[in-house]
């Protein structure tokens, strides 16, 4: 498959390694905005960026007519939009908040968890994620995919907001150290104990995978798509 890397950072070049050794190509490196030139000979593209340039990135890709794989977080007040521009240009968009399989199984548990724990109030849940200090959105795009999950299956929750909450918002902390990949927390405290569902990403390594495994998937496809369909998780 030729690949474009629309975003060549740190999540670019992390994904490039794994394409190569999988077998791809990656045809383009860009750290701009695309044209439909740039994107000419690509079979798919994979775009990392930055919460401000997404959107358009995203759609110069989508009118180009290549199936688009996204996981730059921060901009999904304008997904719609996208996903319209996919079925308008009969082409395949893709986005996950995160691409790792490791996280995409703890959605699951913690749309189960949060469903078996609304019946205890004494139970408060919170959320937490430690990024590195060079993120650029807060909370992490995979921290609002978990308090989607824990909103959706708990009717006393009905948005989130960052730091301590009372009454229906669900609270998350997100803390910025040194260069943590990402790790996310789930705790449930009561006055006497506590029940925490935590993942650790040690590197960006399941990021890339999950993203290249996932444009394999694509490649082909028309439609709107995310993670859960690539794993067949229902
Ligand atoms: N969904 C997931 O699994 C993951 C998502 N992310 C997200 O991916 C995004 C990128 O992360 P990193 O690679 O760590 O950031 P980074 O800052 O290392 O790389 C971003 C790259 O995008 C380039 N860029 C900036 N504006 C651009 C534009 N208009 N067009 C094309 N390229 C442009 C920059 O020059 C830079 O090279 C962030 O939003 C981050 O939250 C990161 C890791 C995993
Ligand atoms: O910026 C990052 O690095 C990451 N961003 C994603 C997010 O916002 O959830 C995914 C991962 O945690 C790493």
């Amino acid at each position: 498959m030729k690949i474009a890397l629309v975003g060549y950072g740190k999540m670019g070049r992390a994904i490039e390694e794994i394409a190569v050794e999988r077998g791809h190509s990656v045809v383009a490196k860009l750290n701009e905005t695309p044209t439909a030139e740039s994107l000419k000979i690509a079979d798919v593209a994979i775009e990392f960026t930055h919460p401000d340039a997404a959107p358009e990135n995203i759609s110069v890709c989508l009118k180009s007519k290549i199936p688009t794989v996204s996981g730059t977080t921060g901009w999904l007040f304008r997904k719609k939009e996208m996903d319209d521009l996919a079925i308008e240009n009969g082409t395949a968009f893709l986005y996950a908040s995160n691409f790792s399989l490791g996280v995409n199984i703890f959605f699951e548990v913690n749309k189960k968890l949060a469903a078996l724990m609304r019946n205890f109030d004494e139970y408060r849940p919170q959320l937490e994620e430690i990024h590195h200090i060079h993120k650029k959105d807060a909370p992490s795009g995979t921290a609002i995919t978990i308090a989607e999950g824990i909103i959706e299956n708990n009717p006393k929750f009905d948005g989130w907001q960052l730091g301590q909450t009372k009454d229906n918002a669900l609270g998350i902390f997100a803390l910025r150290e040194d260069e943590v990949p990402g790790t996310h927390s789930v705790f449930y405290r009561s006055e006497v104990d506590e029940i925490e569902l935590k993942h650790t990403a040690y590197s960006r390594k399941g990021f890339a995978l999950g993203a290249v495994i996932a444009a394999e998937w694509l490649h082909g496809k028309s439609g709107v798509f995310g993670m859960k369909d690539v794993l067949g998780i229902d």
